[in-house]
């Protein structure tokens, strides 16, 4: 594995403001590769069948390219702890040396799905991205942890383990302006909201959504997200026969901003590759403009009592 240097240390902001991101990115039309990882209790067999995955999906000619939420550790509580890295002390994180390595041997975005993370005493399910040049560009970590008790299908308290990250993440790439969400993320519509505000292009959820919600919500949420905001959404989730005893949904996927399905996949490990043309965000918005039809003057209920005292006193 290559050299880490000042990878995991984060750039300092450089910021565009939402009007400049409004303009598309320099290519239009980019590849991005989603790879769905069998992923073993073994963490260096995680972290080679990985890079393998990586460099196929350069070979295909993707610019930015996906991993799935906890891919170099099974999804499991009886792992987490185990498997975490202290980002920041380049010795023991072999995870973010590779991460590093693999974006600039290929001259890509990686946008490295989520890791079981220790800083200061605490664990956090953190996604980092990298940029063609090997650095780490953004840290994004989950903020709605995964708590769910449905009797008799499935009880698991991320929270139990994980610290919730305070942060919304939103880097600006070489291959467009990515938001960052971590699977829970995704039913928060307005974390959504605030990336499209600030002019995200994409938005990546690397996920793992389990077979009891899945099924019903998983695509449901990525096409509402794209087709509310009018961006791109792309998720990358482990394969169903990941180890850990949670049942994972699968199934990554690639959604345009009219809501449309561009590609996805079934619950195996694969590479999906697939293209991202930006000037559909441009032609979307144009056709229907949700944003000059918003009425955010009437969001709200106005309390008829005080409507009534206020048409008296004038
Ligand atoms: N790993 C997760 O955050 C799973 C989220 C999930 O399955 C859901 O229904 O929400």
């Amino acid at each position: 594995m290559g050299e880490m240097g000042s990878a995991s240390k984060l750039p300092e902001h450089t910021m565009l403001s939402a009007s400049e991101r409004l303009e598309l990115p320099k290519s239009v039309k980019i590849k991005i590769a989603l790879c769905q990882l069998s992923v073993r209790s073994e963490k260096n067999q995680n972290l080679v069948r990985a890079r393998n995955m990586i460099k196929i999906a350069a070979e295909s000619g993707a610019r930015i390219v996906v991993l799935p939420e906890m891919w170099n550790c099974p999804y499991s509580k009886d792992f987490f702890a185990k498997f975490a890295e202290d980002f920041d002390n380049e010795d023991s994180s072999p995870t973010i040396s590779l991460l590093s390595e693999a974006a600039s041997c290929h001259g890509i975005t990686i946008i490295g799905g989520s890791l079981p993370e220790w800083s200061n005493g605490r664990l956090y399910n953190t996604s980092c991205v990298f940029g063609p040049d090997g650095k780490l560009s953004a840290k994004h970590r989950k903020i709605h942890l995964f708590d769910v008790d449905i009797p008799g299908d499935i009880t698991f308290k991320e929270s139990d383990i994980f610290t919730g990250g305070d942060k919304p993440t939103i880097v600006d790439t070489d291959a467009g302006c990515v938001g960052v969400g971590i699977c829970h993320d995704i039913r928060f519509p307005e974390l959504a909201m605030l990336y499209a505000a600030k002019g995200a292009h994409i938005i990546c959820y690397p996920g793992a959504f389990n077979i009891s919600t899945g099924e019903l919500l998983w695509e449901l949420m990525q096409r509402s997200r794209a087709a509310d905001n009018q961006l791109f959404v792309a998720t990358c989730s482990p394969s169903r026969d990941s180890c850990g005893g949670y049942a994972i949904w699968g199934h990554s996927t690639l959604v345009g901003p009219s809501g449309e399905i561009i590609a996805t996949t079934g619950h195996e490990e694969n590479v999906i590759v697939a293209e991202i043309d930006y000037s559909k965000i441009k032609l979307q918005r144009k056709s229907i403009p949700l944003d000059k039809q918003k009425r955010g003057d009437i969001y709200q209920f106005v309390d008829e009592c005080e409507e009534e005292k206020h048409q008296n006193s004038e």
